[in-house]
């Protein structure tokens, strides 16, 4: 594929925004690789390895690392934000601070903010005046970095409120290995990847429970109709909870051992503490913070999220994960589609009303 050679400065150097300035360098791009951690960014220059994070991998050695922003960011209209939500707001500050023109902000973050209750391109929209802001675009869906930086096949989708930047960002990063798909509904894209991490955490508690693959059926399927009641609520299409940043990302994350948030739901769920696992993990869980947004939003929007509910008592009200599956279970009888059974009711009210 013909493609315009940009340059790219990717904010973050954890595994996500590493794996993802490798797609970038194999498309030809001119890459610059940030990271607040010196030894890091020489290790990345020197080695062309960034082993904390992607162990097993040589990186492109065209990738060049930066351990100043001010070096990093010159010369360039795209920027990948790819540190974790908790990062943010102090990453675009310093940027705030270097940065004279307008410049796209690609984010690949996986949360909503406590207490704020935004969501990532609110908060990029609310830190960066408009005179330093281009488009901000979303890209999310099934992938984890292990397997795109071994340019196993992936499929994500962008999305954003300027259709025309989302399909930049479309065209700068699809290769025959990972392919890019745009939507233009950027809350669906966004709630989808972030609460999906809710119920990967609670999948890996009923896996170190020892429960099967029945009770991962129920969490997934049930965890889908939850986060889909609330996106709704706050004006996402219910059509993208059935696509990549819907189902396809509740799948990858609740069944593969890479994923963080399933791991420490599983040493949870082995009996560990959250402090214990957080402080083992040595790498981002942000599913843990998205519950506690998440809980509040069901509380803001008065939506029935009974999965992140009792998952919020487990992390910080000392709830027993054991206790918290029976709770759920043990919960009064109810429709499976709560909601068409909703408007099949009004209906036949109508229809009733007609007939007086
Ligand atoms: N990993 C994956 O497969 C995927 C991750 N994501 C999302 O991408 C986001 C980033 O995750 P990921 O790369 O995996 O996380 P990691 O834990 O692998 O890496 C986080 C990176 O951010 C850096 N960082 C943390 N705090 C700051 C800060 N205050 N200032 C500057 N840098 C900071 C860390 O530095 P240090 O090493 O010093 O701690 C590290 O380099 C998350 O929202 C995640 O949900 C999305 C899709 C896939
Ligand atoms: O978002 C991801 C895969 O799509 C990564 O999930 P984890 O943060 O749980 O590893």
């Amino acid at each position: 594929m013909e493609r315009n050679r940009e340059s790219v400065a990717v904010v973050g150097a954890g595994s996500w925004g590493t794996a993802l300035a490798m797609v970038l360098a194999d498309n030809g791009h001119d890459v610059r690789l940030w990271g607040h951690n010196p030894e890091q960014i020489e290790e990345i220059n020197t080695q062309h390895t960034n082993k904390k994070y992607l162990s097993e991998i040589h990186l492109p050695e065209e990738i060049r690392g930066y351990s100043s922003l001010e070096e990093a960011l010159p010369r360039t209209e795209i920027m990948i934000l790819a540190v974790p939500t908790k990062a943010i707001r102090e990453v675009l500050g310093k940027i705030r601070e270097i940065r004279t023109e307008p410049i796209t902000i690609v984010h690949v973050s996986k949360g909503i903010e406590p207490d704020s209750l935004l969501r990532i391109s609110e908060m990029i929209e609310e830190e960066m005046p408009e005179n330093l802001l281009d488009s901000v675009v979303v890209l999310s869906g099934p992938s984890h970095a292990e397997e795109v930086s071994l340019r196993h096949p992936t499929t994500v989708t962008v999305s954003s409120k300027n259709m025309k930047a989302a399909e930049k960002i479309q065209d700068l990063f699809i290769n025959n290995n990972f392919r890019v798909y745009t939507n233009p509904d950027i809350i669906g894209v966004e709630i989808g990847g972030a609460l999906k991490n809710i119920i990967a955490l609670a999948a890996g508690i009923t896996d170190g429970l020892g429960y099967g693959d029945n009770a991962k059926a129920a969490l997934i399927t049930r965890g889908l109709a939850e986060i889909a009641r609330l996106g709704m609520k706050m004006g996402a299409s219910p059509l993208t909870f059935s696509g990549l940043a819907g189902i396809g990302d509740l799948i990858v994350t609740c069944t593969s051992v890479h994923s963080r948030n399933w791991r420490a739901g599983n040493l949870l769920g082995k009996g560990h503490n959250l402090q214990e696992v957080l402080d083992n993990m040595g790498m981002v869980v942000e599913g843990v913070r998205t519950t506690k947004a998440a809980h509040q939003l069901a509380k803001k929007y008065d939506v029935k999220m009974p999965i992140t509910n009792v998952l919020y008592d487990v992390l910080f009200n000392n709830v027993n994960a054991k206790d918290a599956v029976d709770l759920l279970m043990g919960r009064g009888k109810t429709h499976e589609m709560e909601d068409l059974a909703n408007v099949l009711e009004d209906q036949r009210g109508s229809k009733n009303q007609e007939n007086l």
